[in-house]
């Protein structure tokens, strides 16, 4: 059901442009609501290179859920990287709360995604409803190039976003009308040629580390 007015929203930048202390990042697209923005310039060739070379040891078959369990919903591998680790996830992280609007301390962390040729994420919501501390917002951000295949997709929005290295994806599903929550249903779609790799930083509502 459509709201009469609109509801407010985390993210507030306006323009085409968001000055974070150390880049210019891009707006490239918007869908107004459920809040769905496609940014340019988020991350540089080198910063993509550098978060594939700190994970690409460290990938393991992805989990989901609170009970983080392995299931055919998602086939990825991933891995967490750890804060403090080296000054470029810092400075990654530091920007990304700028661009979310969200302090550092209330994401979980980048978590780095790899999916090879007929790897997926089927449809999923990034919330979940018992939380106490409930996720709040999404930003999901390209490492590289893919040939065929890996789009965030979102079926209710018929929308979805082809990967490109160095841009980003952003949602968040923090509205009072739970029908809005629910159109944020999205998915990685299979990659069909090539290797898909982003990062992702899941922001709470409150502190979470
Ligand atoms: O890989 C994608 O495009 C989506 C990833 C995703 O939905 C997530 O990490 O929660
Ligand atoms: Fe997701």
């Amino acid at each position: 059901m459509a709201t009469e007015k609109k509801e407010s929203t985390i993210f507030s930048h306006t323009g085409n442009t968001i000055q974070t202390a150390d880049r210019d990042v891009h707006i490239i697209a918007k869908l107004e609501e459920p809040l769905v923005v496609v940014l340019g310039n988020v991350l540089s060739d080198e910063e993509c290179d550098e978060l594939i070379q700190l994970s690409k040891d460290r990938m393991e078959r992805s989990k989901i859920g609170s009970a983080r369990e392995v299931n055919s919903l998602r086939t990825s591998s991933s891995t967490f990287l750890p804060e403090d680790e080296s000054d470029i996830i810092n400075r990654i992280e530091k920007r990304i709360s700028q661009i979310m609007g969200v302090p550092v301390e209330h994401g979980e962390g980048i978590q780095v995604l790899n999916y090879k040729v007929g790897q997926e994420y089927k449809a999923h919501f990034d919330f979940f409803e018992s939380a106490k501390n409930p996720r709040i917002s999404t930003l999901v951000m390209y490492l590289n190039d893919v040939e065929s295949g890996g789009e965030t997709y979102f079926p209710h929005l018929k929308l979805s976003v082809s990967p490109r290295k160095g841009m980003a994806v952003y949602f968040e599903y923090f509205y009072e009308d739970h029908a809005l929550n629910e159109l944020t249903l999205h998915g990685g779609a299979p990659v069909i040629i090539g290797d898909k790799w982003a990062a992702t930083q899941w922001m709470h509502r409150q502190q979470f580390r």
